[in-house]
């Protein structure tokens, strides 16, 4: 017999996103809940399917969601905040989308101002955003929601072998806001009990496996959280006896928490080989008899075929310590953060394709090496298929370009270094330029309406002939230059119409970049990226946005800022080769860009803008690994921003970001200027630019474009005035939170205006103020 294999998650979105559409359709009030659900159902049964067809042994449920399962666990134990209206026996579903997408002022029955939705942030080191939980010292929980035994009696109605998925207690605190910022373990007392009667359902329902995840074992946890982490289990434990427990850890090594997790009373620990590797003989050494591990051996953050034969050493390995019986073969996480399935794309070269493995490509995958691991010989064709694969990827010519490696060999300091320091290059810039106080400008995008979508997809099936489609991308940059200088701006953008996305677009142009027709992956909601595949040596064949930025440039006396992504961004959200470094493919990308502000600087751009709202969020998830990622990572910006003359301004963008922590790392950007997102927490972030003294200048942004709503000019005055608290003046520059792209005009225009006229009223009282005291 094989060894018994399970999956700990399956992409919720659908082949053909079509829980994106149904969402979407509901939301606008083009279609009913009912409807909603009938999809929803459908592509749950779809998935036990095709998990079941690959072969599967144990398959997930639970794991689909609406929205964001870690929304679900807060609606499960009932922890909604009270602006959401009370609980009935269950939250509703729009009450869960409203925590999810909050609720305007028309929709809100008690009129006012409508409502603010919960905050989302980023889910461990994925580009995948979930909703965080809101939690106050006297919280309480009640389970509030059938949906995890719903769907469990749903798949094992129809024959389904289901072992339902949970976010574990610990995670769930840990990922959580508390509000005064107290410690979020000292809730486990009061959660507790609602996960011990959720474990007790189960186990009356016959329910033979639950996987309960707690991806939080893989960061650094507090003493509160290392001890709630011991009581949360032994009180799981106690509460259904029958019930075997399978301990889910992933994305990284368990560390100094490795010894805690193999001593938690559970049948089953799961654990990530693919970043945990050489941990391995520890994990082994730590599995108490009777206990199960479930080796995640296939990657599931990545698209790469799997290495069969790097994996059985570390599968016989296990198998010497385990025997059979207690040793299972898995994806490392949950799928939900790879593209469906290959069986869509059409396009892709056949070799390279064979290289890939998507979600449902990974299934078989593990079925596999679960065979193989005992020597069936009906299995032993894929093991030498998969070498054949791995040997032909290795000596491919399409991965290794010695051009780049040796132009990578050759970067020196010097090359990481603008000509001059800071206060010489602005003085150069300003006589270039010249610029009120406090200058105005936006993030780059503008909105990217359905009228621009669809151009892009009439072109791309050929309904538009190229010529057509790049006069109606000119047709657009003249409307928004035309609108910006009415506006009167003062750092004019182009509005990226010409981009699906500020990723994938630079990916479809770069050498070593392969892009998929279908490959998406869920981002937030019903929102998806299709990242790009980096697959070799990377490199720029031609200039990628020079075109657009020199033609809005061609249309106005103000300076235009031309707009890039940097290195660290586009290596964040593509997915990576595993055959190199992350800080060598960093480097690749950074050259390659680099020659893209050396052209724009050639096209007459006074002004580069190199996004980086991904550096964050790269941050390693343990903090000793931190100082090495920062240093490549910088540098890789400064490799790809530093051949910019003193007189060329670069501006660099972030948003979602908690900045404190690395605000070293961000002045070591040495960016002329940097655009931060701050409206949301009323300017509380300048504090470390403040305290830090940043040296060069800050555009702290001044309206929230996540919302809807149009700010006042008073309300942008009075942030403005804010920031002028703890920042000089010579260093300010007025902006929105970040791109205009998921706004529309009827929003964007006047709040425009709003920004505008708000600086030019705190530009006033500051000359007031001068003259009053010269
Ligand atoms: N890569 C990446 N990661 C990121 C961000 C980002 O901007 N990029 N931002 C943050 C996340 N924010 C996000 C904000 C919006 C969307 C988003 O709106 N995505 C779009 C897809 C954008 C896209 O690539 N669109 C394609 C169109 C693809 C498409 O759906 N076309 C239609 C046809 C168009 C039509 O007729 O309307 C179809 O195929 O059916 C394009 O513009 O070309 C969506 O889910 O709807 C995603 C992430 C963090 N991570
Ligand atoms: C997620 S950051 C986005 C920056 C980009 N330049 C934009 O305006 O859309
Ligand atoms: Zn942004």
């Amino acid at each position: 017999m094989e060894l018994c294999t399970h999956n700990l998650g399956y992409p919720r979105i659908g082949p053909n996103r079509e829980l994106k559409r149904a969402l979407e359709s509901y939301w606008k009030g083009d279609s009913t809940l009912e409807a909603l659900l009938q999809t929803a159902a459908e592509l749950r049964r779809q998935a036990w399917t095709r998990q079941k067809a690959a072969g599967i042994r144990w398959i997930p449920t639970g794991d689909f969601s609406l929205y964001d399962h870690v929304l679900d666990t807060a609606a499960l134990v009932g922890a909604v905040p009270s602006r959401f209206g009370s609980v009935g026996e269950e939250v509703s579903v729009d009450q869960f989308f409203a925590m999810a997408r909050g609720l305007l002022e028309r929709e809100h029955e008690h009129g006012s101002r409508g409502i603010p939705p919960m905050e989302m942030t980023k889910w461990f080191d994925t580009n995948y955003h979930y909703i965080v939980p809101e939690l106050k010292p006297a919280q309480t929980f009640r389970l509030s929601s059938r949906k995890p035994f719903t769907e469990f009696l749903e798949a094992r109605q129809s024959g389904f072998p289901a072992k339902p998925v949970l976010l574990g207690p610990i995670s769930f605190l840990r990922l959580s806001k508390m509000e005064g910022n107290e410690d979020a373990a000292s809730l486990l007392p009061a959660l507790l009990p609602v996960y011990q009667e959720i474990l007790r359902k189960f186990d009356e329902l016959g329910c033979e496996w639950i996987q309960i995840d707690e991806p939080a074992l893989v960061l650094d946890l507090s003493p509160s959280f290392q001890h709630a982490l011991t009581v949360a289990y032994s009180g799981l434990r106690s509460s259904a006896p029958r019930l075997k427990l399978l301990l889910a850890t992933y994305f990284g090594p368990l560390r100094d928490n490795l010894e805690t997790v193999f001593s938690l009373p559970v049948d089953a620990v799961h654990w990530d080989a693919t970043r945990g590797g050489a941990e391995l003989d520890s994990v082994l050494a730590a599995v108490p008899t009777g206990m199960i591990l479930s080796l995640g051996i296939v990657d599931g953050r990545n698209v790469w075929r799997n290495n069969f034969s790097e994996s059985l050493r570390s599968i016989e390995q296990a198998l010497a310590v385990l025997g059979r019986d207690r040793l299972w073969i898995a994806p490392s996480c949950s799928l939900l953060h790879v593209p469906v399935s290959l069986e869509g794309e059409k396009r892709l070269d056949p070799e390279f394709r064979s290289w890939l493995a998507f979600a449902y490509e990974k299934l078989h995958e593990v079925v596999d090496l679960a065979r193989l691991a005992v020597q069936d010989p009906a299995s032993l064709s894929t093991l030498e298929e998969n070498r054949r694969i791995q040997d032909a990827r290795r000596r491919s010519g399409r991965v290794h370009d010695p051009a780049v490696a040796r132009r990578v060999a050759a970067v020196g300091p010097l090359d990481l270094q603008r000509t001059s320091p800071y206060p010489t290059r602005k003085k150069a810039q300003r006589s270039r330029n010249p610029l009120p106080l406090l200058p105005t400008t936006t993030i780059g995008s503008f909105p990217q309406t359905p009228e621009v979508r669809k151009a892009r997809a009439r072109w791309r099936t050929g309904g538009l002939t190229t010529e057509q489609y790049d006069s109606f991308l000119e047709g657009e940059i003249r409307r928004v230059i035309a609108l910006q200088e009415d506006v009167d701006l003062d750092v004019l953008v182009h509005g990226e119409f010409e981009r699906n996305d500020m990723v994938e677009y630079f990916g479809e142009q770069l050498a070593g970049f392969a892009f998929t027709e279908g490959g998406w992956v869920q981002s937030y909601g019903s929102r998806c990226t299709k990242p790009p595949i980096i697959f070799g040596d990377v490199s720029r064949p031609k200039p990628m946005t020079v075109r657009w930025s020199q033609f809005a440039q061609s249309l106005t006396k103000k300076p235009v800022k031309g707009m890039l992504t940097g290195p660290i961004t586009i290596l964040q959200w593509s997915f990576v080769r595993d055959d190199q470094p992350r800080s060598v493919t960093a480097r690749q990308i950074a050259l390659a860009i680099r020659d893209e502000v050396a052209d724009l600087e050639k096209a007459g751009l006074s002004v580069i803008q190199i996004d980086e709202p991904a550096l964050r969020e790269g941050l390693p998830l343990r903090r000793a690994d931190w100082p090495d990622y920062l240093t490549w990572s910088v540098e890789a910006f400064r490799l790809s921003s530093s051949i910019a003359a003193d007189g060329t301004a670069i501006h660099t963008h972030m948003c979602y970001s908690e900045f404190n922590d690395i605000i070293d790392a961000i002045a070591a950007l040495d960016a002329d200027v940097i655009s931060i997102e701050s409206s949301r927490s009323n300017m509380e972030l300048l504090r470390a630019f403040a305290h830090f003294r940043y040296p060069n200048e800050i555009g702290p942004g001044v309206w929230d474009i996540h919302s809807p709503r149009i700010p006042s000019v008073e309300e942008i005055a009075e942030r403005i005035r804010r920031a002028l608290a703890v920042l000089p003046a010579s260093a300010l520059w007025v902006n929105p939170d970040c791109g205009l792209k998921t706004r529309n005009l009827a929003e964007v225009v006047p709040s425009l205006r709003h920004m505008v006229e708000a600086a030019k009223r705190v530009r006033k009282e500051l000359e007031a103020k001068r003259e009053s005291t010269s």
